[in-house]
């Protein structure tokens, strides 16, 4: 039986950092483990211009802990007012790494997003010739559609449609939550990739639902039935190089959860390794860790893989994270992954 594991270290392809108290909380949860994050761009108010980008690097850095060796790949929010020139110099000079389409009102701080997709072709045509990919929270927000067919509906009248305008543009379907989501990535001709989160694959409606309503399972798309986590499951420990992890470790404070009306977001980043290694282990795919954590996702965004590595041992005693975090504003609730883990990171 293994008991070890050692990979190159792992990146975070889809993460929140948010600002100021809660930056400097959960920063160094991420940095732990973590070489580099694709950094979402969905503050108050959003970080829209090479500018704003700058500026949010610059913050990040000085956040950073002690001796941190971390590197945040920055992202720009797209809207409707968004120039192609702006975006176009960004990445050139290296600062961006992707473009975020948030669809207005999809989710957390997406008020600012695309209403009218048509809008932003001139920034999708500028992206395609210079190579810089879009990264998609693929979720329709009509009244119409179920919550739960969201992402499925998403597929049929946004993506398909826009891929077939343009078919070069390097799309990355953030957060993948169905089955449907999952066969269009492993399927479609082109240039698509998907990152799938941490608590997606551990947990489906029922831990949200059964036995009470948890506030700290609610996130954006929101969890689906079993058959869809299973779905999910078989992606990430394919090895199919379209998938990789994106964990969407999205912090709200207790108060915004525990509410009326609660915030979408879990926050996972401290424990995401542990929980990954126990659900490949379940899927009898330890092998497939590294390429889902740590190679998958460089190869896409066209990075080398990091040099060094990251050991995990299967423990007989469970870790002990910290249930929650102190930041200066309040307290913060860690993903709870309803199952004790025993892969430690050493
Ligand atoms: N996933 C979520 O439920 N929330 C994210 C936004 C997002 O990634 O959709 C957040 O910023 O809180
Ligand atoms: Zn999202
Ligand atoms: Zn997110």
């Amino acid at each position: 039986m293994t008991t070890s594991i050692t990979i190159r270290r792992p990146d975070d392809w889809h993460l929140h950092l948010r600002d100021d108290a809660m930056m400097r909380a959960v920063l160094p949860e991420t940095t732990r483990h973590f070489a580099r994050a694709i950094i979402m761009p969905n503050l108050v108010p959003p970080v829209v211009t090479a500018r704003d980008a700058a500026a949010y690097r610059d913050r990040i850095l000085a956040a950073l802990p002690p001796g941190a060796d971390f590197q945040p790949l920055m992202t720009l929010y797209l809207t409707e007012h968004t120039d192609p020139d702006d975006v176009a110099a960004a990445f050139a000079e290296g600062l961006i790494h992707a473009v975020k389409l948030y669809p207005a009102g999809a989710t957390t701080n997406s008020a600012l997003g695309v209403k009218t997709l048509k809008n932003v072709y001139p920034v999708l045509d500028r992206m395609v010739q210079v190579g810089l990919p879009l990264c998609i929270h693929g979720e329709v927000t009509t009244h119409d559609v179920d919550i739960f067919d969201r992402e499925q509906a998403f597929l049929d009248r946004v993506l398909i449609p826009l891929r077939a305008d343009m078919p070069a543009l390097k799309v990355t379907l953030e957060h993948i939550t169905t089955a449907q989501g999952i066969d269009y990535v492993a399927e479609a001709d082109g240039d698509i990739a998907g990152t799938i989160t941490t608590h997606h694959l551990m947990i489906n409606r029922n831990h949200m639902l059964v036995g009470g309503i948890r506030p700290h399972y609610y996130c954006l798309p929101i969890v689906k039935r079993a058959s869809h986590q299973q779905a999910l499951r078989r992606a990430a420990t394919s090895g199919n190089p379209r998938f990789f992890l994106g964990t969407d470790s999205a912090p709200h404070l207790d108060g915004a959860k525990e509410s009326a009306c609660g915030c979408a977001g879990v926050f996972s980043a401290t424990n995401t390794m542990s929980c990954l290694a126990h659900v490949f282990e379940e899927e009898n795919a330890l092998d497939q860790l590294e390429a889902f954590t740590s190679l998958n996702g460089p190869a896409r965004y066209g990075l080398a893989p990091n040099e060094d590595t990251i050991t995990l041992e299967k423990r007989p005693e469970p870790t002990a994270y910290p249930a929650k975090f102190d930041t200066d504003d309040g307290p913060l609730t860690l993903f709870d992954p309803a199952t004790p883990l025993h892969w430690h990171v050493t």
